[in-house]
């Protein structure tokens, strides 16, 4: 579904250049529920924003389905984020009307595109559990229904992918576990592809497939040991909230075509390794040391 390949971002304001994305490679299948983690400032949003249409990229390659991004006229671009396309923010008091109802803010998106469906804005409602409440204004719902309402809206367009940048950011764990419930209906019975950005490390150990940015560039990844576990979960025999992403995944570095990878800055501090190392393969394994001394 989403292929990045070198992509590139550069931030001009009129006093400096800010490289966000240092040719990043990524992709994600069709049908995928992956969470992006990383430090503040590494990138995380400025991907997402780039799948979502509503950044353009500077260089490299990004594919999405069908569409290629950097090359993207902006009516196509239009095209695309009605059509394939949702996303759910942290904080959504900027596309939810808070003197509508949560039906009516559902049906508006619906309007815009021209695909005005009620009973497919109410089914959506009932997907996210506020069968009861649709009929209540924005302002007489709590934040994590509020977030539901959200997320409703995000699938009025029927998009085939789903950006949520921290969708569980400003709720509580009830909340966060009920939203992560609805992505995963979504993801299983809809076939939604599903890329969530987030800080919260429980939440990215439910996923099957977690992508850490580091400085503008992919760095590790973590695949779930056993994908079945979620399910088990569901019945509330196994698995529980502690669950960190080293438990429940293996850890693997990221290489990209050319063989480069990024080693962590601890590792290169605690071996006092510079701009340059001593490499060395003896058929089994790569070992990397500091340079000899001269
Ligand atoms: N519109 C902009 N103009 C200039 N610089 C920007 C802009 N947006 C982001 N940046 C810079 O790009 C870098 C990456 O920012 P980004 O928001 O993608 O990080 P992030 O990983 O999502 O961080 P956070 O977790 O804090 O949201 C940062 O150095 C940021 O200051």
């Amino acid at each position: 579904m989403i292929q990045c390949e070198e992509l590139v971002k550069i931030y001009k304001t009129d006093e400096i250049e800010v490289v966000a994305l240092k040719g990043l490679n990524i992709s994600i299948a069709d049908g995928e529920m992956m969470a992006i983690i990383g430090n503040s400032g590494s990138g995380k949003s400025t991907l997402l924003n780039i799948l979502g249409g509503l950044d353009r990229p500077s260089a490299g390659q990004v594919q999405v389905g069908e569409w290629n991004l950097l090359k993207i006229s902006d009516e196509e671009l239009v095209q695309y984020k009605r059509k394939t396309v949702g996303f759910i923010w942290q904080n959504n008091a900027r596309n939810l009307v808070p003197y509508l109802s949560a039906l009516e803010n559902v049906e508006m998106p619906m309007m815009l595109s021209g695909q005005y469906d009620r009973a497919y804005a109410k089914q959506l409602l009932e997907w996210v559990g506020l069968k009861e409440r649709m009929g209540n204004k924005l302002q007489q719902l709590s934040g994590g229904e509020q977030q539901r309402v959200a997320i409703a809206i995000s699938l009025a367009n029927k998009p085939s992918l789903l950006l949520a940048d921290e969708p569980t950011g400003s709720v509580d764990t009830k909340t966060s576990d009920m939203i992560m419930d609805i992505f995963r209906k979504l993801n299983q019975e809809l076939g939604v592809t599903i890329v969530i950005v987030t800080h919260d490390m429980t939440l990215a150990s439910k996923v099957d497939r977690v992508v850490a940015i580091r400085d503008g560039m992919t760095s590790t990844e973590f695949i779930k040991r056993n994908p079945n576990l979620d399910h088990i979960e569901e019945g509330g025999s196994a698995g529980s909230h502690t669950d960190t992403i080293q438990e429940a995944h293996e850890e693997y570095v990221v290489l990209d075509r050319a063989g480069r990878m990024q080693i962590p800055r601890a590792y290169l501090q605690a071996l006092k390794i510079d701009n340059k190392a001593s490499m060395e393969f003896d058929g089994e394994k790569i070992i990397i040391r500091p340079p000899k001394a001269l």
